[in-house]
């Protein structure tokens, strides 16, 4: 067997809600990438571990990743932030037919470089950063910054298309990907995993404030 088949395995034996196949068709329709249904359940592993109640998403997409998580953790509060309002609409009203009650769905349509800034420091359980790759090493701080002593950053498509491992290959996401993972992992004040699964899943926790 390839690895390949492994991680063909691990999306393919992954059950996925009707609200998640719905939203996940909905995305590939308009040309959103959402994560995969492997990295879906690691984020609803996570997120029922964590007992998240407060939630951050940088990239609602059309709310796959955010009703993974909230499935993990149906207590919890979602702040979700997306330059595309459309994309939100589809979001929120997959959210609301998965029985998420409304005042625990947040979604703010704007700029994550302009919305970051004005959420509260040391606040949330759990960020996912899952937006424009360009400003992942921004988002990834902003993220440190937002969570509590405990709580965990998440970066899918942390191994962007395999070219993040492959020497031969250079460019700036890629560039942005190999420091972000090299940084966090020489650092004292978080611990760090990479998962391979899917497009990688980059999972990095505070444990210093
Ligand atoms: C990969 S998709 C998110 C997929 C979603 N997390 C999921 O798995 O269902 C990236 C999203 O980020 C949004 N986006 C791109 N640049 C952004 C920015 N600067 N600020 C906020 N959202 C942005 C896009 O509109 C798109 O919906």
């Amino acid at each position: 067997m390839t690895k390949e088949a492994s991680w063909k395995f691990a999306d393919d034996i992954v059950v996925e809600t009707t609200q998640i196949v719905a939203a996940r068709t909905h995305a590939a329709e308009v040309g959103v990438e959402s994560v995969s249904p492997a990295i879906g359940s690691q984020l609803a592993v996570i997120a029922a571990a964590a007992r998240a109640k407060s939630i951050v998403e940088i990239g609602t997409g059309l709310g796959v990743s955010a009703l993974w998580m909230l499935r993990g953790a149906p207590d919890a509060t979602i702040t979700s932030i997306d330059t595309e309002l459309e994309h939100q609409q589809v979001a929120r009203a997959a959210l609301l037919d998965a029985k998420v009650p409304a005042n625990r769905i947040r979604l703010i349509t704007g700029t994550a470089g302009d919305v970051l800034p004005r959420l509260n420091e040391s606040s949330y359980d759990l960020v996912l950063v899952d937006a424009d790759p360009a400003s992942v090493i921004e988002y990834v701080e902003h993220g440190l910054r937002l969570v509590r002593q405990g709580g965990t950053v998440l970066v899918p498509h942390a191994l962007w298309k395999d070219k993040v491992a492959d020497p031969a290959q250079r460019g700036d996401t890629v560039g942005d990907f190999r420091t972000l993972i090299a940084e966090l992992s020489g650092s004292d004040a978080v611990l760090v995993a990479l998962s391979p699964a899917g497009d990688g899943l980059l999972q990095v926790t505070k444990i210093v404030e």
